[in-house]
């Protein structure tokens, strides 16, 4: 097995929630990179993007992953929703860890979006068929991968399903 576990996949699939159960299951350290994105900056998501703009926040995503991949600690590490947007993050969170696809479908994320949209800067000022586009375009830079987890229901069962490939 890797050293780590990495869960990828679209924003408020659970990456965050789940990533926080396997660890405590697991006994090994939890990091969130939106986390530590903003420790890095002292500020949430949203004013970095609107301080420096998406691109200067894809460049510290990318400085965080690669720092967090630069040891073989066993760890639980739980992306951003837009990392894999970086082929680069992509190899580097594949040749490091065990990466988990969280695949969730429209119908169920679509009861999540009120929660999520003010902490989320690429969800705010958009239309629920803007937000649709976002989602069906994004699919295909979750399709790196070694294991695909539906997480349409509960976070639980979700953290229980991982755990029974690790
Ligand atoms: N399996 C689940 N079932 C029901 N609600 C969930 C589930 N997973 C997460 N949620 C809820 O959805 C919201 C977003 O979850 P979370 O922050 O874990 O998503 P994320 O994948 O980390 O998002 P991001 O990519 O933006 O970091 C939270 O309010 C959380 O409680
Ligand atoms: O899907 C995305 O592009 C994002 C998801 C969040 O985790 C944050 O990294 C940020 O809001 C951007
Ligand atoms: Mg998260």
């Amino acid at each position: 097995m890797h050293k780590k576990i990495i869960l990828t996949g679209f924003m408020g699939s659970g990456k965050t929630t789940v990533g926080q159960l396997i660890a405590k299951e697991l006994k090994v350290p939890f990091i969130d990179v939106d986390e530590e994105i903003e420790k890095w900056y002292g500020l949430k998501t949203t004013e970095i993007f609107q301080q420096f703009g998406e691109q200067e926040f894809r460049r510290t995503e990318l400085d965080q992953v690669k720092r967090i991949c630069s040891n073989t600690e066993i760890q639980v590490v739980s992306l951003g929703g837009g990392a894999f947007l970086q082929e680069e993050i992509r190899n580097t969170c594949m040749e490091n860890g065990t990466v988990f696809y969280l695949w969730v479908s429209w119908d169920v994320w679509k009861q999540r979006l009120d929660s999520l949209v003010p902490s989320r800067p690429l969800l705010q000022g958009k239309t629920e068929n803007e937000i649709h586009r976002i989602f069906t375009d994004r699919q295909k830079i979750y399709n790196t991968y070694h294991f695909k987890i539906k997480a349409d229901n509960g976070a639980e069962q979700t953290a229980k399903e991982i755990l029974q490939e690790v």
